[in-house]
């Protein structure tokens, strides 16, 4: 028996990285699994490596987060083809620019960023809350980050955004929770994904983040994705505008 049988989940940002091993393992799990993502090719990819293996459980959308009619035709097709939404899993996001301190940080740069996380979120938790509300439960899962705890310098954009995701998801659960519906973000420290290969690829900064985990190894996706698992299945029926820091102890607290 699978921990997500009878579910069905909708994935953002699934041709890549977390979202992609997220859409794997949700449907190993049992879910029916809407996967979308706004890059043909990372859509593509996955669907070639699951459609064999779950060819009735998995469809592959193309979805823009950051636009509305997106979302309106995302729900749409999830309910034609599975009956209902039981799941959002909000992962789509961008770092942006890395290099730019908050004194460099253009407008256009902000807004881009700002756009893909904060609105991508906000558009995705409200297109899915009527469903769920119809179907009588549901749970969301936000990616946030550490950065939207801690900050990050050089990454002002984006820290805000998924700072502004963090307290979203707090007044989504409250708003929400009389629903059956819970809202949850997940804070990861580096996770070894295309997203950072730009740090991860330098041996000597490598061996940095290393060296800042207690457990001694960079994050990888599968370690978000069974926190995403637990989170959005009923075995979590009673936890809800709660942040989960998945960084091997990066920041463990006294
Ligand atoms: N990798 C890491 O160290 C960390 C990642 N995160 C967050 O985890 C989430 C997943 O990150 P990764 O797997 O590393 O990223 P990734 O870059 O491997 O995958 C992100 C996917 O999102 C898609 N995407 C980008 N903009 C989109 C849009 N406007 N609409 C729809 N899809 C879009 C991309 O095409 C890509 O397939 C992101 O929200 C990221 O900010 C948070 C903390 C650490
Ligand atoms: C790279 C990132 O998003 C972190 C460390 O939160």
């Amino acid at each position: 028996m699978g921990r997500l049988d009878g579910k069905v989940a909708v994935i953002t940002g699934a041709g890549s990285g977390q979202g992609a091993m997220e859409a794997e393992l949700f449907a190993r799990e049992g879910a029916k699994v809407v996967a979308t993502d706004m890059n043909d090719e990372h859509l593509g990819g996955l669907l070639e490596r699951l459609g064999e293996q779950y060819p009735d459980a998995v469809i592959g959308l193309r979805h823009d987060v950051t636009k509305e009619a997106d979302w309106q035709h995302i729900v749409e097709e999830a309910v034609g083809t599975f009956g209902k939404v039981d799941i959002l899993i909000n992962n789509a996001g961008i770092t942006g620019i890395t290099e730019f301190t908050l004194n460099k940080l253009t407008i256009e740069e902000w807004d881009k960023v700002m756009n893909v996380n904060a609105l991508g979120n906000f558009l995705g938790m409200k297109h899915v809350i009527p469903e769920m509300k119809r179907n009588g439960q549901g749970s969301i899962v936000n990616i946030s980050s550490l950065t939207g705890i801690s900050g990050l310098g050089g990454l002002t954009a984006y820290s805000a955004s998924k700072g502004a995701i963090r307290t979203m998801t707090k007044g989504a659960a409250r708003d929400f929770g009389g629903d059956h519906i819970r809202v949850n973000s997940i804070h990861p420290g580096y996770i070894e994904t295309p997203s950072t290969e730009y740090l991860t690829s330098n041996a000597d900064i490598r061996d940095a983040l290393i060296a800042a985990v207690p457990l001694k190894y960079l994050g990888q996706s599968e370690d978000v994705a069974y926190a995403a698992l637990f989170l959005a299945s009923d075995e979590a029926r009673f936890i809800t505008g709660e942040e989960l820091i998945i960084d091997g102890g990066q920041t463990i607290k006294e």
